[in-house]
């Protein structure tokens, strides 16, 4: 038995515009995203095996079962994720889930398979899930990221921008919203792009944490994409002179206010922004 192992920081998108194509690794997001101190960590324990099979859950299960298949490599797999953040919020939490187990299988089997690859099948699973479109090219990196090409990392472009880490964040919790649900409507989608599209350019002018926040909520009250709870947040951190948006896409809001009022609402996390990109550990 040998055992490999990872992290992969969470990832909040503030505002995205969906590119969907039939190649996956051309389909993706625009738009920008923080990259969270509070990640997910993954083991993976590997066996030899007469055949493959793959103990895990959510997205990563088929993911590593078709790495295994397509390399003839017969292995008992085990997966197990710790989140320092829940799934179904909004956190890039699937995303996460890939490429930490693909890295952490690799480590595991002492693989020499390059981390851009390894984010390239990830991004590939996420699209094909539906489960996530930007979040796996900005979670290699780190640190605050703009999408400014949609697609896989090697085809899609990013510009990174510098947050002081120190600077602390909240987040709250509120309930969980199906990515693909949103991703698959698409009324919905076209309301998302046209909001989006005119943000990033405004983005790129002026890269920095004020500039996420305010383009970010505009983003989220043109398309509705908020339910009440989240809207009544934003507001009331707004009357406190300060700025919060929705973590996109979850029912869920990220503060730069003092944790106080969100208490109110539900378990608070403090954060920071992750200079680290996704790594194995
Ligand atoms: N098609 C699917 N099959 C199996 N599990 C899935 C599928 N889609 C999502 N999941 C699982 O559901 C959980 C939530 O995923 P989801 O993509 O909805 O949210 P998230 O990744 O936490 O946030 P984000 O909105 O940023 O993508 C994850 O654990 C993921 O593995
Ligand atoms: C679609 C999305 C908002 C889901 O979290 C994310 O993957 C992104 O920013 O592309």
């Amino acid at each position: 038995m040998s055992e490999g192992k990872a992290w992969v920081p969470t990832n909040v998108t503030g505002f995205f515009e969906v590119i969907l194509r039939e190649d996956p690794i051309k389909t993706g997001s625009k738009g920008v995203g923080l990259n969270l101190s509070k990640g997910v960590y993954v083991k993976v324990e590997v066996e030899r095996a007469d055949k493959i099979s793959v103990n895990s859950n959510g997205v990563s299960k088929e993911l590593l079962r078709g790495f295994l298949e397509r390399r003839g490599l017969c292995y008992h797999v085990d997966v197990d994720f710790d989140y320092e953040l829940p799934p179904g919020f909004g956190f890039g939490v699937s995303g996460a889930e890939s490429l930490g187990s693909l890295l952490a299988l690799g480590d595991a089997l002492s693989l020499k398979v390059d981390k851009e690859k390894l984010a390239r099948l990830a991004h590939i699973n996420e699209v094909k899930n539906r489960s996530g479109l930007g979040d796996v090219i900005s979670q290699i990196e780190g640190g605050g990221i703009i999408r400014v090409k949609e697609g896989a990392p090697g085809f899609g472009l990013t510009e990174s921008f510098s947050i002081d880490s120190k600077k602390d964040l909240y987040v709250t919790t509120l309930s969980e919203i199906s990515t693909s649900s949103i991703l698959e409507d698409k009324m919905k989608v076209r309301e998302i792009n046209k909001s989006a599209e005119p943000k990033l350019s405004k983005m790129r002018e002026e890269p920095n944490l004020n500039n996420f926040f305010d383009l970010s909520k505009k983003f989220t009250m043109e398309t509705k994409l908020g339910p009440e709870k989240v809207v009544e947040i934003i507001k009331e951190v707004n009357e406190e002179g300060s700025k919060a948006t929705m973590v996109q896409l979850g029912a869920s809001v990220i503060s730069m206010g003092k944790p106080g009022l969100l208490k109110k609402y539900g378990d608070v996390k403090k954060v920071n922004v992750s200079e680290v990109g996704a790594k194995i550990i």
